[in-house]
């Protein structure tokens, strides 16, 4: 190992593959050059939130105007396997999923390494080895007597690393930790780009929660770096950016033009997105959202984010991705399947009706649903000359829906978090629970909404105050619902108690914590 790489996490059978001496030294060179601007972007967001808790308003950048208004600059075409996208399938990097999502007739796969993977060490670099394998077209598993291999045709793969915020904790440089995206994004890229190529496609990568266009140029400076360390043509390697932070959605056309020989899309992350947007307005009372449940697509400050990230794309000859409903299929329940594939279907129509060149789904068994409604309505590969009318304004973007604040929102808020949190503890990123999809993004929905709603005293419709006695009080008759849910024995190990405390010390701390997997990840994982 090259002096100054420190490898502290296990190494397992396998690991080995991917810890290579050259692909830790090529993390080592990407750490080197940009752990600064790394460092000094997370600063700087915290300054930007600073000036909004002062009671600033967000609005698009003065500065870009240059930018948003030259008619002329257009991004990169897009590669022949990112043309027509119009279903993706998302899910974590266990083997039998990517396997089963490579297969499942969607164009794409993002496969994440970020919200719907708890960053353990272990399903970070088993990831890798996975996805190795799985750039390869060699992946292949044998589990519970059942045989999985590739299908011949298979979806594009997408890879989606960690976000800026988070740090590997087991790859130490010079005793300094490296950035998970850093980490994630270098070997891939190193292991796999030539593979990929080899095989007609290329290194392809959803980046998620950006928030400034200098994130995005970060970005573009690490790609044209990896690109000229790999020997690859400028252009090789190609993004997606989920515009999922509402600073995000004031800079989209920026971060498109930062990235623009390296981008091919835009993505609506819905769920990030109303996170977002509870912690860009923590301390503005006038901006409490309602209940989780009653922020959907279709309320005004959404569905503008949506006409608003289509436009951006569209004029730039870029593609825009809708996102993810939350429900998956229902087993056992042929009337509840029947309502979450409706409401699948209706979330698909409105973004195809939209301009939408595709759109996420999260179980293999929607992929029919979203290809019939994008068939039906999209009858071209895309439809980037769909450009809807009229800009978004500040206003537009930031005005909260009206909507009930009620005790049953709160629970379910408290119920979720929890069992979103322990499943997270024991290593799994994505889960169902009440026969919704949850991830990271929508468990911190959950605690910035308590937290949100309780240093703004807000008054459910019912009547109650939200405060420290209420949230303690539901979060105990909810550890007895899981238990009674789980059984004691499951209750005792499945780190329900754990998470419980992550949520309530989140929820009643006196500053918002930016991410909940920030410190969850240091007392838990990082060791
Ligand atoms: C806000 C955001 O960031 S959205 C993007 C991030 N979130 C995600 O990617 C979530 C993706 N989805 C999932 O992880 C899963 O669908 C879950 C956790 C919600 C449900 O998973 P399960 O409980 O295993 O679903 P279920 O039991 O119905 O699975 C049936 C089969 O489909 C497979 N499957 C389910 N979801 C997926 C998926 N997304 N990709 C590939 N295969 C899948 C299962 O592995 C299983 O395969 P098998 O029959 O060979 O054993
Ligand atoms: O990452 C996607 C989201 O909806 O959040």
């Amino acid at each position: 190992m090259a002096t100054g790489i420190e490898i502290t996490g296990a190494l397992r059978p396998g690991y080995e593959t991917i810890l290579t001496d050259a692909a830790l030294a090529f993390v080592a060179q990407l750490h080197h050059m940009y752990e600064p601007t790394r460092r000094s972007l997370l600063g700087a967001r915290e300054q930007h939130q600073a000036w909004w808790n002062a009671g600033h308003g967000i609005d698009f950048a003065g500065e870009m105007s240059s930018v948003r208004d030259d008619p002329f600059w257009q991004v990169r075409p897009a590669p022949h396997d990112l043309t027509d996208r119009r279903v993706e399938i998302t899910g974590p990097c266990d083997r039998k999923m990517v396997i089963n999502a490579l297969n499942s007739g969607a164009q794409c796969f993002m496969a994440c390494l970020e919200d719907a993977s708890a960053p353990t060490w272990d399903v970070m670099v088993q990831g890798q080895v996975n996805l190795r394998d799985a750039a390869a077209g060699t992946i292949s598993l044998e589990d519970k007597g059942k045989s999985y291999t590739l299908n011949p045709k298979t979806a594009t793969l997408i890879a989606r690393p960690r976000g800026w915020h988070l740090d590997e904790a087991h790859m130490l440089v010079d005793g300094e930790r490296v950035s998970g995206a850093i980490f994630d994004f270098g070997l891939y890229v190193f292991h796999n780009a030539r593979a990929l190529l080899a095989r007609g496609s290329g290194p392809y990568f959803y980046l998620p929660k950006l928030e400034h266009y200098l994130e995005a140029r970060l970005w573009n400076n690490i790609f044209t770096t990896a690109q000229s360390m790999l020997d690859l043509p400028l252009g090789t390697i190609r993004a997606t950016v989920l515009i999922e932070t509402l600073p995000g959605a004031f800079m989209a056309e920026e971060i498109l033009y930062e990235l623009r020989d390296h981008i091919t899309a835009l993505n609506c992350g819905r769920w990030d997105y109303i996170f977002s947007y509870i912690k860009t307005f923590q301390a503005d009372p006038d901006k409490v959202l309602p209940d989780r449940a009653a922020v959907t697509m279709t309320v005004p400050f959404m569905a503008k984010y949506a006409a608003h990230v289509v436009r951006t794309c569209h004029k730039r000859g870029a593609h825009a991705m809708g996102g993810m409903s939350a429900f998956i299929p229902v087993k056992d329940d042929e009337a509840a399947n029947e309502r979450a594939f409706a409401a699948v279907r209706a979330d698909k129509e409105r973004e195809a009706s939209l301009g939408h060149d595709g759109t996420w789904v999260a179980h293999p068994g929607l992929v029919g649903i979203a290809r019939e409604v994008f068939d039906r309505l999209m009858p071209t590969p895309n439809q980037l000359s769909v450009i809807p009318e009229g800009h978004a304004t500040a206003a537009d973007l930031t005005t909260p829906p009206d909507g009930p604040k009620t005790l049953a929102g709160l629970t379910n808020n408290i119920n979720v978090g929890i069992g979103y949190i322990a499943a997270w503890l024991r290593g799994q990123g994505a889960v169902p629970l009440h026969n919704l999809m949850e991830d990271a993004a929508t468990a911190e929905i959950s605690r910035t909404q308590l937290w949100q709603w309780r240093v703004s005293d807000v008054v459910l419709d019912g009547g109650e105050t939200v405060d420290a006695a209420l949230i303690d009080r539901v979060t105990d008759e909810q550890l007895a619902v899981w238990k009674a849910a789980v059984g004691d024995n499951f209750f005792a190990t499945g780190k329900y108690l754990e998470a419980a405390d992550v949520f309530r010390t989140l929820v009643l701390a006196d500053e918002l914590a930016p991410f909940l997997t920030l410190p969850a990840y240091e007392h838990y994982f990082a060791g």
